[in-house]
């Protein structure tokens, strides 16, 4: 479903990132050189020749910051590619609330401060540091590509949970109505959102009985011509399946046999791009171009972690 870059041709420098936690706070320092000047972010660098990874992530959290590790883990692997760079930076990072000794400032990272996880930092971290710190909390393994043009400018990033593989798929039907510009929407549904709720599709049903059975059910319209634009995986991380939604719109300027009830109003999609988008801004824009597509979403509580699109052509 995800494709993982390869990097045939690349040569790969090996960096270790370790985050300290204890209860409900995170330890960050503030990185005075080097890569990362200037933001806050966890203790970790360069892995030594002839030493293992492991140890290089305890000595940099000794030399960084004074503690002794007693026991980590390690949860994610980054690959982290610059544009123009041969060279892939591939960073391990160790999820650690066992350790022992006194917090000392080092020339590399002062000021060390506790903060609260949920007050980090985050507009003086790296950019990538929102989308994998779910996966620390929740002590869920990745792996992960992003992709700079510069520190401050990603242009493209994957998120492969090592456990995806063994979810199981749901397969969910949701029709969208359409009129020219317009997108139909039940006046009970939320200001915020435009999309009915996803119907699972039943056991020996046609995916396209399914959609039609959506129509009646939500609209109230009876037709027989829905047309799949797309396939679109949603993936919570924490959630052992994926729901696999199969997207139909009908264009009802179109249809002669259908019929609206006074529940319904008709929205502008020029006017909906300013407002929260069923996942992201792009999802409804590219629905209404009406070619085919996939879309896969990695996504925790409300925030979309991974996104990928892909037309069929
Ligand atoms: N995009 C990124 N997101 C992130 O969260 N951490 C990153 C990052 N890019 C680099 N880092 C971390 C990994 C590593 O801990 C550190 C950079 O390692 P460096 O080897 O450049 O730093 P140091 O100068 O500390 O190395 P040493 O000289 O070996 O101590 O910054």
């Amino acid at each position: 479903m995800l494709e993982y870059p390869t990097f045939k041709s690349y040569s790969r420098k090996l960096l270790t990132l370790t985050l300290i936690f204890k209860n409900d706070e995170i330890l960050l320092g503030m990185k005075n050189r080097g890569m990362g000047k200037g933001k806050w972010n966890g203790f970790g660098g360069k892995v030594e020749p002839n030493e293992t990874i492991d140890d290089a992530a305890k000595r940099e959290v000794k030399e960084e910051c004074g503690l002794d590790v007693i026991s980590m883990e390690k949860i994610g692997i980054i690959d982290f590619e610059y544009v123009g760079s041969k060279e892939i930076l591939e960073g391990h990072i160790y999820f650690c609330d066992l350790f022992e000794g006194d917090i000392i400032e080092s020339d590399e990272m002062a000021p060390i401060k506790w903060f609260k996880i949920k007050d980090s930092p985050c507009d003086t971290m790296w950019i990538d540091h929102k989308y994998w710190f779910p996966m620390i909390l929740k002590k869920i393994p990745f792996k992960a590509h992003f992709k700079y043009l510069n520190d401050d400018t990603m242009i493209d990033s994957t998120i492969i949970l090592s456990n995806t593989v063994n979810k199981t798929r749901e397969t969910w039907v949701n029709v969208v109505v359409k009129k020219d510009n317009q997108i139909l929407k039940h006046k009970n549904i939320d200001e915020s959102e435009y999309l009915n709720k996803h119907e699972q599709v039943m056991t020996g049903e046609s995916l396209e009985n399914a959609a039609l059975r959506y129509l009646k059910m939500h609209y109230e319209i009876t037709t027989e011509e829905v047309q799949k634009i797309a396939v679109v995986n949603i993936e919570l991380i924490d959630k052992p399946y994926i729901q696999e939604i199969q997207f139909f719109v009908v264009d009802i300027s179109k249809s002669t046999n259908a019929t609206l009830t006074n529940d319904y109003q008709w929205f502008d999609i020029s006017n909906l791009q300013a407002k929260k988008l069923w996942p992201d801004d792009k999802f409804l824009s590219t629905l209404f171009m009406m070619k085919p597509f996939n879309a896969y979403f990695l996504i925790d509580n409300d925030n979309v972690l991974c996104s990928k699109y892909n037309n069929n052509e």
